[in-house]
């Protein structure tokens, strides 16, 4: 089986084909960096990443665009409630949000371009539009005129265009030919960052950017758009109205993640019930908030909660614990390739992730019995699988990006105090010498040392408050 896909618009699991055999272009919609990225974003983040690493071990190369809006309407009320420049707001989130990104493991996009280096590509796209009589200069903005593109507007939503009603848009109302039509730049505003166009100074619509950008790095035609399902509409349904009434057949398959929430509503700034990264780190490390990240299927919605953050913990810990018992038996063991069937299979139908996580536990399992009755082979064998299947979804624990700083190079030295304090323990006890056999377990204690007995000898770790 190869991979399968839900695709937005056609509401339907199709097969996936690329346009060019063995390439993948693939554009999501990353942050408008207003403040920083609360886990939802995060979610998305990691989401994406899965795909991607699924399609490189599928033998893919793949270009990943994955765009900055960094400037809007919430960026600049941000800086002027600061009284600091907006791209001073723009870019220190952003920094928040790739340090965010790194923490968890994600791979960087092939290119992150930001909206403001775009301008001259976005003007291009509204020339095209104006001159096809999709889009209509007035009063210091242009539209896009969603009645000239009436037969396909609204198809990715799913809704027609006579039961729409205007977006909102923040921008000059009366100007409009229709409440429906949307900005494709907005007239410069005293005091806000604008641009020189040959329809006069202003700043790009949201919509625009995103189109602007995809096909300039991913071309007129391109494989995967993604995004969170609250981008379906208005963004998406205008990306899709823009590009296409320009001519370009834009993207082919639509993703969309399910939204984190809290008790039902989307985590997000404006509702305030945003969770961060950094308020996680004393219940989690950053490898065991992306497994709690990705385990659910990426469609789902998902809604926080402590108790599925700590299962997600021992959950990460289980496949730990093999991995490092198995390589303090086996030694090191790279991971096998390719990854067992039953685990692609589950990946190549939709990304389905908590499946591919059943089939990894499965073989954590397997491998512990293995290790339990002391067979060898079949605890290589595991490894191997464990640590390839890890690594697809970015949670092999011995991947350097997960390794404790420091911890690895010390590891032989106190393995070697370790056991000396261990021997004198063992002599303490067959002497009968309870009290400082006692003593020196609570000394390793007290040191942050846990000793735990197995068939193949004591082990130790560090404590975990
Ligand atoms: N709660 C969430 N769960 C999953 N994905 C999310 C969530 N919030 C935002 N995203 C996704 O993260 C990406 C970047 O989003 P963006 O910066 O536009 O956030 P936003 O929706 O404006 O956030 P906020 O509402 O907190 O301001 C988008 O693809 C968006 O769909
Ligand atoms: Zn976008």
């Amino acid at each position: 089986m190869s991979l399968r896909l839900y695709d937005t618009g056609t509401r339907s699991v199709r097969a996936f084909e690329p346009l060019e055999e063995g390439r993948v272009g693939m554009y999501v919609c990353g942050a408008t960096p207003q403040a920083s990225p609360h886990i939802g974003h995060l979610r998305s983040g990691v989401i994406y990443d899965v795909l991607l690493r699924w399609l490189r071990a599928s033998g893919y190369e793949v270009t990943f665009a994955r765009n900055v809006t960094d400037i809007d309407d919430k960026i600049l009320a941000v800086a002027a409630e600061r009284g600091v420049p907006w791209f001073a707001v723009a870019e220190g989130n952003q920094r928040v949000f790739s340090q965010g990104y790194d923490l968890l493991g994600c791979l960087p996009p092939t290119i992150e371009p930001r909206a403001t280096g775009h301008v001259p590509e976005m003007i291009a796209l509204i020339r095209r539009l104006i001159d096809k009589g999709h889009a209509y200069p007035a009063g210091g903005d242009v539209y896009f005129d969603v009645k000239s593109w009436a037969d396909h507007y609204g198809e990715l939503s799913n809704q027609r265009l006579e039961n729409m009603r205007s977006t909102g848009d923040t921008v000059n109302e009366d100007c409009k030919r229709d409440a429906r039509d949307f900005a494709l730049w907005k007239g410069a505003k005293p005091g806000e960052p604008s641009w020189e166009t040959p329809w006069g100074d202003g700043r790009p619509g949201w919509h625009l950017e995103c189109s602007a950008m995809a096909t300039k790095y991913l071309g007129p035609v391109f494989d995967i758009h993604g995004g969170g399902v609250d981008l379906i509409f208005p963004h998406h349904e205008n990306e899709i109205a823009q590009s296409r009434a320009a001519g370009d057949g834009f993207a082919r398959y639509w993703l969309h993640n399910g939204l984190l929430t809290v008790d039902g509503e989307k985590m997000s700034k404006s509702v305030g019930n945003v969770v961060l990264l950094p308020d996680l780190l004393d219940k989690a490390r950053p490898v065991e908030v992306r497994y709690y990240l990705v385990s659910a299927h990426y469609r789902s919605l998902m809604d926080y909660s402590d108790s599925a953050l700590a299962e997600a913990v021992s959950a990460y810990q289980r496949i730990e614990g093999f991995v490092t018992r198995a390589t303090e038996v086996v030694g090191a063991v790279a991971p096998a390739s390719p990854v067992p069937a039953g685990f692609a299979a589950a990946l190549d139908d939709d990304l389905g992730v908590p499946h591919a996580l059943a089939v990894l536990h499965e073989a954590v399992r397997d491998g512990n019995s293995a290790l339990a009755s002391g067979d060898r082979d079949a605890v290589r064998e595991r490894l191997g699988a464990v640590r390839a299947m890890a690594g697809v979804l970015g949670l092999d624990p011995l991947s350097p990006q997960w390794a404790r700083s420091g911890e690895d190079d010390l590891r032989p030295v106190v393995d070697a105090l370790v056991a000396v304090a261990l021997e004198q323990r063992q002599a303490a006890r067959a002497r009968k010498d309870y009290a400082a056999a006692d003593a020196i377990r609570d000394g390793l204690s007290e040191a942050g040392i846990v000793v735990e007995d197995t068939p193949q000898g004591p082990r130790w770790e560090l404590k975990r408050d």
